[in-house]
């Protein structure tokens, strides 16, 4: 990874919109978002605010009317593998195992067998899947699932995570192991990260800054710094600063 104050994300998106039969629907409003190396920002908002939208242009799978993103000095104007997306579903191969589903992209980018090895063992280890790589996605738990779905992109080495709502569908318990890996592969390898979430008491374990978002049209409404450092560990909630930070960005949503 490059200098930890290096810009990656230049976002001067004024304005996005859908076009629909009735007339455009206005989904972003004069959104800027900047973002440095290593970083974890949570983009945090109401039920259709444009939090997916907002992470689809970043992603390249959507292009914004105005403005642009500018990602490591260049122009975004189609997904890349550099910026590898993590959805809220697994969306798995069901007919291959959870290894194969892990080598998959390094052999479609016609990597060395001893490299697709090496590689998948590494992040295989990383995200705790040792002893299950053999199974097939439907043997799996959901949580088994996103690890597996987590390896499958940590090990094209992506310079940024794009993960919207990767969590949501996991049970309570399940939901805190996987914050926590997430924690853990931030402290060790330290991608930046793009997270979108409506959960509060997530953003605020997971990111560095919390982008809080405005009703649709969606606008940043807040940048809120999150007072704590890393290496970080769960054992923040039900700090003083947690219980703060976490009626602060309450108040914003319910203003
Ligand atoms: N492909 C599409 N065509 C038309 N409208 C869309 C499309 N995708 C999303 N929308 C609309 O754009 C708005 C923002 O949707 P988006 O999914 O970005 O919100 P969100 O904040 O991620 O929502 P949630 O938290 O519920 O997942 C919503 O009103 C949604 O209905």
């Amino acid at each position: 990874m490059n200098n930890q104050k290096e810009l990656i994300i230049d976002k001067i998106e004024k304005n996005f919109s859908y076009p629909l039969k009735q007339g455009n629907l206005k989904v972003l409003e004069d959104v800027s978002l900047y973002m440095e190396v290593g970083e974890i920002i949570a983009l945090l908002g109401p039920s259709g605010c444009g939090k997916s939208t907002l992470l689809n242009i970043v992603a390249g799978f959507e292009k914004p009317d105005k403005g642009q993103v500018v990602f490591m000095g260049k122009t975004v104007i189609a997904p890349s593998p550099e910026r590898a997306v993590v959805f809220q579903s697994a969306t798995l191969f069901p007919w291959l195992t959870a290894k194969q589903n892990i080598a998959y992209g390094l052999k479609l980018h016609k990597q060395k067998q001893e490299v697709i090895k090496e590689k998948c063992k590494k992040y295989i280890e990383l995200v705790g899947l040792q002893g299950f790589e053999n199974y097939y996605p439907a043997q799996l738990s959901g949580g088994m699932q996103q690890r597996v779905a987590l390896a499958r992109v940590l090990v094209l080495e992506p310079r940024m995570l794009l993960m919207d709502e990767p969590f949501a569908a996991l049970d309570a318990q399940t939901r805190i192991k996987m914050q926590q890996l997430l924690l853990s592969i931030s402290a060790q390898i330290k991608p930046t990260i793009l997270f979108v979430t409506h959960d509060v008491e997530e953003a605020l374990i997971l990111a560095d800054k919390v982008y809080v978002m405005s009703k649709l049209p969606g606008r940043i409404i807040r940048q809120v710094e999150v007072p704590f450092k890393r290496p970080r560990s769960i054992s923040i909630i039900g700090t003083n600063g947690f219980s703060k930070t976490k009626r602060e960005i309450l108040q914003l949503l319910f203003e």
